[in-house]
């Protein structure tokens, strides 16, 4: 990029508004009630997530709340009980000694109050590291069960983001209740307590602290409101963190001159949900003034009614002394109440968000029978197979029909986004067709166990993982462990790296995981080869390569496609390559053009067809 263009800005990332399942925000259809009515719900929720969790561990933490409860009873009767001899009349050695007993149940009960504290922390520091996991554990395997279909819906990622913020809040989520109720259970204590010393006085602390307790649920509602407008453009920034910083891509992005966009990008979506984020911060300003006022107001009439009572001798002076210990009490439990009321609330919502994921993840996952594929496929039927990814106008694969058998080679070619790696995903079943039906020995995949199905098959796909693991993982990945390296060495012989591998440091032990962990690094083809050797290890019924040796150079390829002839007796191989001279070892080639098979038939007839095989191969020898 020139020094003129670099000046020019590039254009702002779009912003994502998603008009369908996912765009609804669950608080906008909530009114202020019936979401303060969830309250009990939400701790009932996270009682019985931490109850599956740690039974002891959750009544541990309930015997605390009561302790705590009983021990601020206990307390405020003492301390009224002490405060007559201790404000009556008589020296102060013996108003001490009235007092002594009263005052050494305060003492034992302020004792047993911070016990009870101490051990509650200790209960929910026991429930919640697991339950943490637990919740992230449901949440990856939500997203690696779901029907493969589900994850190419708009917006899936993005709920997804919002689940993995409710996951986060399970961290403070039981400090957060257990806070709560133990706040309530004080509150309620102290609360009776001033009641008995006087009736007005209760009703009077309550609208004290009623403002705080709107203003707190307000702004929680604010920032939930905030964080929802902000998951998408959340979710894009953190791709483009990765995409500027890996250093897979870092090759692309200097010599591309890439790193001012991404890098403008990065910003422009940082500043985008600043800016919502700022924009909140007056709204939560004018509730917390408000509030602050409204609940100023009550309580300045609250210590005036208690200092009216006293100067009128409308109650003793110890009692008065008691209330205002009461009063503190109760205020204090009352401001913790509504803080973490509000907390949980807050939680409630993410939690919402990680619920309904999980809810939606579940309905997709794949409900397909339980059939069992018979052993060996000896055949693969597709009659009038049809599939249109969501959201696309027209259909990828359209009304394809096709019988496979065992011992054959089928390539398959035609121009890009014909529908070739479509059509494997619907021949393996990662997609179930939306028309038509796809049968292996007899059974619909629509029927059919996925895992029975996987068990057959092998797989290299155009864009093949680079495993961050040692060779011999890169080779037996989801397969049952073995003990034996032999296979693992065909394996790898079969793809013509014997002699890399054994030129490694450490051979097949050689960890392949430079960027993270370590190790060595593989050159684009030789990773390519591994990705072949991983598929070809598993000995596959059925055997796809899609495009599998564009990295390669000549010795690779002819390795692989010789090794492909000399296994295919045994299986069904589908090979899709644009280099149509490998198509030679194919028993029979399918052309495909949007979605539909225009031609077939063996290598020597389509060279000779005069269509679109010899159009594309003449095109490949015109240099
Ligand atoms: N995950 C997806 N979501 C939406 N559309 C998709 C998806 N994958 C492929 N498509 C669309 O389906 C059509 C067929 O794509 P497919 O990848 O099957 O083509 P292909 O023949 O394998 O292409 P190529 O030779 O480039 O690999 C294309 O129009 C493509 O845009």
């Amino acid at each position: 990029m020139s020094t003129s263009t670099r000046t020019v800005p590039p254009p702002a990332p779009a912003e994502i508004n998603y008009s369908g399942h996912y765009s609804v925000n669950p608080l906008g259809e909530a009114s202020f009630r019936s979401l303060c009515a969830q309250l009990p719900r939400v701790l009932g929720r996270i009682t019985a997530m931490a109850w599956a969790i740690d039974r002891r561990a959750v009544l541990l933490l309930l015997t605390c709340q009561v302790a705590t409860g009983v021990s601020a009873a206990v307390l405020l009767t003492a301390t009224a009980r002490a405060m007559t001899p201790l404000l009556g009349a008589g020296a102060v050695a013996d108003r001490l000694r009235a007092a002594l007993p009263a005052l050494v149940v305060v003492a034992c009960a302020s004792a047993t109050a911070r016990t009870a504290l101490a051990v509650a922390r200790y209960a929910e520091r026991r429930i919640t590291p697991r339950l943490m996991t637990a919740t992230d554990t449901t949440l990856v395997e939500a997203v690696c069960r779901v029907e493969a279909a589900a994850c190419a819906v708009d917006g899936f990622s993005d709920r997804q983001e919002a689940a993995e913020m409710g996951v986060t809040r399970t961290q403070v989520m039981v400090m957060d209740a257990q806070r709560f109720t133990s706040a309530l259970i004080r509150m309620v204590t102290a609360g009776a307590v001033v009641t008995v010393l006087n009736p007005l006085v209760l009703p009077l602390l309550l609208l004290a602290v009623a403002p705080a307790a709107v203003g707190a649920v307000l702004t929680a509602r604010v920032d939930y409101d905030t964080h929802y407008a902000n998951i998408a453009d959340r979710n894009v920034r953190g791709m483009t963190r990765w995409w500027a910083t890996t250093p897979k891509y870092g090759d692309e992005v200097r010599a591309n001159g890439m790193t001012d966009y991404l890098l403008y990008w990065y910003r422009a979506l940082s500043e985008r949900v600043d800016r919502r984020t700022l924009a909140a911060a007056p709204r939560t300003l004018r509730i917390a003034l408000s509030s602050s006022f409204a609940g100023g107001v009550f309580l300045t009439a609250t210590w005036g009614l208690l200092a009216w009572l006293a100067v009128t001798g409308r109650v003793a002076p110890a009692v008065a002394v008691t209330a205002v210990v009461a009063v503190q009490t109760t205020l204090s439990a009352l401001s913790q109440l509504v803080m973490e009321g509000a907390a949980v609330f807050h939680t409630s919502l993410y939690l919402g968000d990680m619920q309904a994921f999980f809810d939606h993840a579940a309905e997709r996952a794949p409900r397909r029978g339980g059939a069992v594929v018979g052993e060996p496929v000896e055949e693969i039927r597709l009659e009038e197979v049809s599939y249109r990814y969501p959201g696309k106008d027209r259909a990828a694969v359209d009304g394809i029909s096709l019988a496979l058998r065992r011992g054959e080679i089928l390539a398959v070619v035609g121009v890009n986004g014909s529908g070739k790696s479509t059509l494997t995903r619907l021949i393996t079943g990662i997609y179930l067709a939306d028309k038509g039906r796809v049968v292996w020995n007899g059974t619909d995949l629509a029927d059919a166990d996925p895992a029975t199905v996987w068990d057959n098959t092998g797989l290299v796909p155009q864009i093949f993982a680079q495993w961050p693991l040692r060779v011999r993982e890169n080779v037996t990945l989801g397969q049952p462990r073995s003990h034996d390296d032999g296979p693992v060495w065909d394996a790898v012989e079969a793809v013509g790296m014997r002699e890399s591998v054994e030129e490694l440091p450490a051979g097949l032990d050689t960890l392949l995981a430079r960027e993270i962990f370590g190790g060595t690094e593989l050159s684009g083809g030789q990773w390519q080869r591994l990705a072949c050797s991983r598929a070809l290890y598993r000995r596959p019924p059925l055997l796809i390569l899609d495009e599998p040796t564009s990295q390669m150079d000549p010795h690779g390829e002819h390795a692989i496609f010789e090794h492909i002839k000399a296994i295919s007796a045994d299986r069904i191989t589908i090979v899709i390559t644009h280099r149509l001279e490998n198509t030679r070892i194919a028993d029979r080639i399918v052309v495909m053009d949007r979605g539909r098979i225009t031609e077939q038939g063996t290598y020597d007839d389509l060279v000779h067809a005069g269509g679109t095989f010899a159009d594309l191969l003449r095109l490949s020898q015109d240099r």
